[in-house]
């Protein structure tokens, strides 16, 4: 579905000022690019910034990673539909039931309905780490026992790096969605990301997503490393 999508860079917002976070995105186009607000600027600016970017025209990914009981999880992804966000998470690890809930949830907005994506393993998580949580299984193996709980549960698709894109589309389907953080262009510092690919390799994986932060907001001139990203993937 999204493969021929070709706004396919989701910008992650991560900024600590409002005001320095509008001014970029007024230097955007929502011709060129998709928006993430996270728990960050979620927590210092609410709903009010949200809705900004919609009405900018900005299709809006409310990355608040629900994680809950059912119930709650249900209202959260009610309350972010009817922000009119183009898509918004939830941890698969809540469970089948929580993900079958929240999808049920959105049925009332029709094709209103923000995409609903389940994050499987984060992309800063490696195998040692995923040993310290008590699992035994490669992040290959656990992000695809996630996806496809997250596939069962009736949800779009799932977040995951761009190294798990080619196993998930093989396993699950070309219209199973896939959003992958952890993306670096050749050269840019990895950070705490661990399970990391460079956009053009993530694309050719069979990402149909890429959700792409620091590289862009940290740079010098973050516009023109936007306008290389979306040249170098052919947009
Ligand atoms: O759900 C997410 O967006 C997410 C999931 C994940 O596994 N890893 C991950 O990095 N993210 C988010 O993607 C963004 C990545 O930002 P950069 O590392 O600066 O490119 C951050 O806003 C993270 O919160």
């Amino acid at each position: 579905m999204s493969s021929v999508d070709s706004k396919k860079v989701l910008i992650a917002l991560d900024y600590d000022d409002q005001g320095k976070a509008l001014a970029f995105v007024k230097q955007l186009s929502p011709s060129t690019c998709r928006l993430k607000v996270g728990k960050e600027m979620f927590t210092l600016f609410g709903p009010d910034f949200v809705k900004q970017l919609v009405d900018l025209g900005f299709d809006v990914f409310l990355d608040l990673k629900f994680h809950d009981i059912p119930n709650t999880v249900a209202k959260a992804v009610t309350a972010a539909a009817k922000l009119g966000v183009w898509m918004v998470n939830v941890h698969a690890s809540g469970g089948v039931a929580m993900m079958e809930k929240a999808k049920a949830a959105l049925t009332p907005f029709g094709d209103k309905a923000p995409l609903l994506i389940a994050v499987t393993v984060l992309t800063s998580m490696d195998e040692i780490q995923l040993k310290q949580l008590g699992i035994d299984k490669s992040p290959q193996e656990q992000v695809l026992y996630l996806a496809k709980l997250a596939q069962q549960a009736g949800l779009d698709g799932v977040v995951c790096s761009a190294q798990e894109a080619q196993l998930l589309k093989s396993q699950l389907g070309s219209e199973f969605t896939l959003v992958t953080p952890g993306i670096r262009p050749a050269g840019s510092d990895a950070g705490d990301q661990k399970r990391i690919m460079t956009p053009e390799r993530a694309v050719a994986s069979g990402s149909d997503y890429l959700v792409i932060g620091r590289p862009i907001t940290q740079a010098a001139d973050p516009v023109a490393v936007l306008t290389e990203i979306n040249e170098s993937l052919g947009d």
